[in-house]
């Protein structure tokens, strides 16, 4: 679109307003003076041309103003502030963007001759500074998304932290769909590996981290276009093929035809950038960048590893930063790529003037008003990759590709995959096609081409009038080989080839007159592509989020439940479990001081025998381990019953956990009783120990020894077994019954043996014959002495009468009946003994159970070791049951931890997506048509 023409339009049809110049500022009117001064000059050279940006911005101001008296000549005063306003008391018009802004100027400003140059620089400016945000905006945006992290762990299942972007990149809707992003998968960018082989190959953290390599990429590439955009300067790369006449068009361009060495053997293996001498003084010189820096430079013998390296290190002040060679020189420095990284090749460009008396001049491509521009011969494409790499990396500091393709070979691979590479912000390239005048089919060739062109560039096939250029003139036959001398010989084989003049006049208008086009549109194509990247991926990673949402909150409202109907089942378990335990532990301590409290209520026939009292000690140890026994006999009887019953409550807690947690629960354990209760009760019997005096051996009662003097008369044997009965109420009835019934056991089983009644019947004839002693334990000796004294008694009767009776008698008597009683005393202490030395020991046997709590404490003891046998399973049970409730809250917490990850995502992308959309939308209204 062509401003004037338009404004001119409009102008006639449109008078809306009519502004005074005496509204506007002395500020405004001294910036416009400033304009008009810049513009006169600019104009004089050339109608067409821009005038250059520092010449013209004013720094602050923003206004667009009518200036009546400047010969109704509207000024503007342009400022690098977008957003303009209009005032209609201060007649001061503003825009909201560079594109409105051209309708209101022509709208406001009636039949004013607006100069070109002025509005074009306004929009140009405009347009910089609205992409220059947008680069900041979307530079901040990458940075965010840079913050995704792939997961440090190996495994991709592990957990991630809440505040951790979760981030799906599935490789081939992403690399189907995105432009710059695209992961590319291209090894040495020619085995282009098989995308579902790598897909598998890859898990989602090595494609993050493939992505941040990107990511990284376009940070850096988004930094070298916003010094682009700015920069004043204009780099255009000469690229293509090896061998295919770069050199050759690079040579033609300036009109210098032996500048850059030519040869049919490759031959430019350096950058060779070439500028004009008056950058350098006007001095024509070869600035060589070392590949080695100088010891004495700022970076002190440093190697450069890059020609971007190599840009930011040379410095033209700085004689360090380079070594200096005449320009003769440089078919020699062309080969020393292992010297040099790059050359910087100042000349004095041919400018050509034509027309009567130089009134038209035509301006030379590097020297001109407008811009400072570069020409960049690079070696071939197909060289090595190393130099491949470094031609395509170049790209970030380039604002136009001339590339050139040989009509012999057409596009190769290497090709191809640069023009892709570069077409991510370049919509429109340089296609210039060497060696056509080798082709005999020209139009077939032609039609080859401009078809691959489409498919790569199809902005700039749509234009191919413009953008691609099939040369046919070769060059002079004296360019081959020539070893030097003439620079400064314009004479070049395209001079009179139309198709040449089209190329340069199309290459001139482009890179000077369309400097939207060339400088600003590689920025907003490459913001275009990035920001709808990053919308593509916020839509699809939002969409697997909300999807993910879904399926995440169906698996927790479903565990839920089951963890709180797991809690309390298991509580139930548990609880039936610890009944179990505790009814076996109360049964086990019941029985066992059951058993101990009845262990002395035995059958007193058990008791040892009474052997006389030449056995008497024997006797008593005995009897004394026979007490013993009875009592470790009950303690046996209360282990056993502890062990049965444990027995069968293992089993039981066993089945319970079975049938709760299935066949595996303690099937590789098995339950062993014999192992219960295997400590020796030494100790326990230890704390039974009774000391045995004298005493124990008697004990004598009236009643007892009325019995035994009167042999048995005056007590009947039933009322012994009854007085037996009760005599378990007390400790001397129980001694009793104990007699009685050892008594009334051996009379009943000999009633009418006449031995009996003497007593004789405890022991066989033989015992008492061996051990005559046994007949203490008889009422013989009663009855000896019985006889002795009644003798005696009838005796005195028979001899002395009725003197008998008399005090003297009876004074003489009394002596022998004391001595006959203390015998029958004796003898009857003696009989006892059998009845007194178990009475005895039992009393204190009973006694000492009782005072030691015998009882409760082998009970306590043995539902100790109940309790804890019965731990072992229970333990086992409610370790599982808690490892099967953490396992499903584990995942509950997973799950979790997921939804709170996916939502901190969701939220993340939708902020990417609402700035990124919004950016795309800004950067769509600015309109680059206009020039
Ligand atoms: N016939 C014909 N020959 C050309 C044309 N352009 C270049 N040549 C010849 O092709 C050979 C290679 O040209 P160069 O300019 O050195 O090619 P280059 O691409 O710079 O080569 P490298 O720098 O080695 O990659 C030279 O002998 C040129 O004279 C053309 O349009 N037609």
């Amino acid at each position: 679109m062509n401003p004037s023409k338009d404004e001119s339009k409009k102008n006639g049809k449109e008078n809306t307003q009519n502004n005074t110049s005496g509204n506007v500022n002395s500020n405004n009117n001294n910036n416009n003076n400033n304009n008009n001064n810049n513009n006169n000059k600019t104009n004089q050279l050339n109608a067409n041309s821009m005038v250059d940006d520092n010449s013209t911005i004013a720094p602050n101001a923003i206004y667009y103003t009518h200036d009546r008296s400047s010969n109704n000549h509207a000024r503007s005063i342009i400022s690098d502030t977008t957003t303009l306003h209009h005032d209609t008391n201060t007649n001061i018009t503003t825009f909201n963007n560079a594109t409105s802004s051209i309708n209101s100027i022509t709208t406001n400003n009636n039949n004013n001759d607006i100069s070109n140059s002025d509005l074009s620089q306004w929009v140009y400016n405009n347009n910089r500074l609205s992409l220059n945000r947008s680069i900041n905006q979307t530079l901040d945006i990458l940075r965010k998304v840079s913050l995704i992290q792939p997961t440090k762990s190996n495994n991709s299942s592990e957990q991630k932290s809440t505040d951790q972007i979760k981030f799906t990149y599935p490789l081939t809707q992403m690399n189907e769909n995105l432009n710059i992003l695209k992961l590319d998968l291209k090894i040495n960018h020619r085995m282009n590996t098989s995308l579902s082989s790598t897909t598998s190959n890859l898990n989602n953290d090595s494609l993050t981290n493939l992505f941040h390599f990107q990511l990284t990429q376009s940070l850096n590439h988004l930094n070298s276009l916003k010094i682009r955009v700015n920069d004043i300067n204009s780099k255009v790369l000469i690229t293509g093929d090896i061998n295919t006449g770069k050199s050759n068009l690079c040579n033609s361009l300036l009109k210098k035809k032996k500048l850059l060495p030519e040869d049919q053997l490759p031959c430019t293996k350096l950058f060779c950038e070439i500028r004009e001498a008056s950058e350098n003084n006007g001095i024509q010189q070869i600035h060589a960048i070392p590949i080695k820096t100088s010891d004495s430079s700022t970076l002190r013998g440093a190697t450069l590893h890059s020609v971007k390296d190599a840009n930011e290190f040379y410095n033209i002040n700085s004689s360090t930063t380079y070594e200096v060679f005449p320009l003769d020189t440089l078919k020699e420095l062309v080969y020393q790529n292992d010297k040099y990284i790059l050359l910087k090749i100042y000349i004095k460009e041919n400018i050509k003037q034509t027309g009567e008396n130089n009134v038209a001049i035509e301006k030379s491509l590097l020297k001109n008003n407008i811009m400072n521009i570069s020409l960049i011969d690079s070696p071939g494409l197909n060289v090595d990759s190393i130099q491949t790499t470094e031609i395509m990396s170049r790209q970030e500091e380039i604002d136009l590709v001339i590339f050139v393709i040989n009509a012999e070979n057409q596009l190769t691979l290497s090709a191809k995959d640069f023009i892709n590479l570069a077409s991510n912000e370049k919509k429109l390239i340089f296609f210039v096609v060497k060696k056509f005048d080798k082709i005999h089919d020209k139009e077939r060739c032609r039609k080859l081409i401009l078809d691959q062109i489409k498919d790569l560039s199809p902005e700039t096939h749509k234009r191919s009038s413009e953008f691609i250029h099939f040369l046919s003139s070769a060059p002079d036959s004296d360019h081959e080989g020539d070893d030097g001398g003439d620079y400064d010989n314009d004479d070049d084989a395209n001079n009179d080839d139309p198709d040449f003049d089209h190329l340069q006049t199309s290459l001139k208008n482009f890179i000077l007159k369309k400097r939207a086009e060339s400088k600003l549109l590689p920025a907003k194509t490459y913001l275009c592509r990035i920001l709808d990247d990053l919308i593509f991926i916020s839509n699809f990673n939002i969409k697997q989020f909300e999807n993910d949402y879904l399926n995440l909150k169906s698996e927790l409202d479903k565990i839920q439940p089951e963890i709180n109907n797991k809690k309390i089942h298991f509580q139930r378990l548990n609880n039936n479990i610890d009944a179990l335990i505790e009814n076996t532990i109360d049964s086990c301590s019941k029985f066992t001081r059951q058993k101990i409290e009845n262990s002395l209520n035995f059958q007193f026939i058990d008791l040892p025998n009474y052997t006389g009292i030449v056995n008497l000690y024997e006797f008593v140890l005995k009897t004394q381990i026979f007490i013993k026994n009875q009592i470790l006999n009950s303690l046996n009887e209360a282990e056993q019953f502890a062990k049965d019953s444990t027995i069968k409550s293992v089993e039981t807690i066993v089945e319970l956990g079975k049938a709760e947690l299935g066949d595996e629960f303690m099937s590789n354990r098995s339950f062993n009783s014999n192992l219960m209760f295997t400590k020796v009760h030494h100790n326990d019997i230890k704390a039974l120990y009774i000391p045995l005096s004298f005493k124990d051996m008697v004990s004598p009662s009236w009643t007892g020894f009325i019995s035994y003097v009167t042999c048995g008369l005056f007590q009947p044997f039933n009322k012994r077994i009854k007085s037996g009965s009760a005599s378990e109420k007390n400790d001397r009835n129980k001694s009793q019954a104990m007699q009685d019934s050892k008594q009334v056991t051996t009379q009943i089983k000999s009633t009418s043996n006449a031995l009996t009644k003497l007593g004789l019947n405890n022991y066989s004839m033989d015992q008492y014959w061996l051990n005559p002693s046994l007949l203490f334990s008889s009422k013989i000796p009663a009855m000896a002495v019985y006889s002795v004294g009644g003798a005696k008694a009838l005796e005195s009767i028979l001899f002395n009468g009725i003197k008998f009776f008399s005090w003297d008698i009876i004074k003489h008597s009394i002596g022998p009946i004391f001595l006959t009683a203390s015998v029958l005393a004796a003898a009857y202490l003696i009989q006892d003994i059998s009845r007194a030395v178990p009475f005895n020991l039992l009393i204190k046997y009973e006694t000492k159970l009782k005072e030691k709590n015998y009882g409760q404490l082998n009970a306590d003891r043995i539902t100790r070791e109940v309790r804890n046998v019965l731990r072992v399973p229970s333990r086992s049970i409610l370790t599982t049951c808690d490892i099967n409730l953490d396992q499903k809250q584990g995942t509950r917490r997973e799950i979790e931890s997921k939804i709170a990850c996916n939502n901190t995502s969701m939220t993340f992308f939708k902020q990417i997506l609402d700035r990124s959309t919004k950016q795309r939308t800004l950067i769509d209204s600015i309109s680059l048509d206009i020039d």
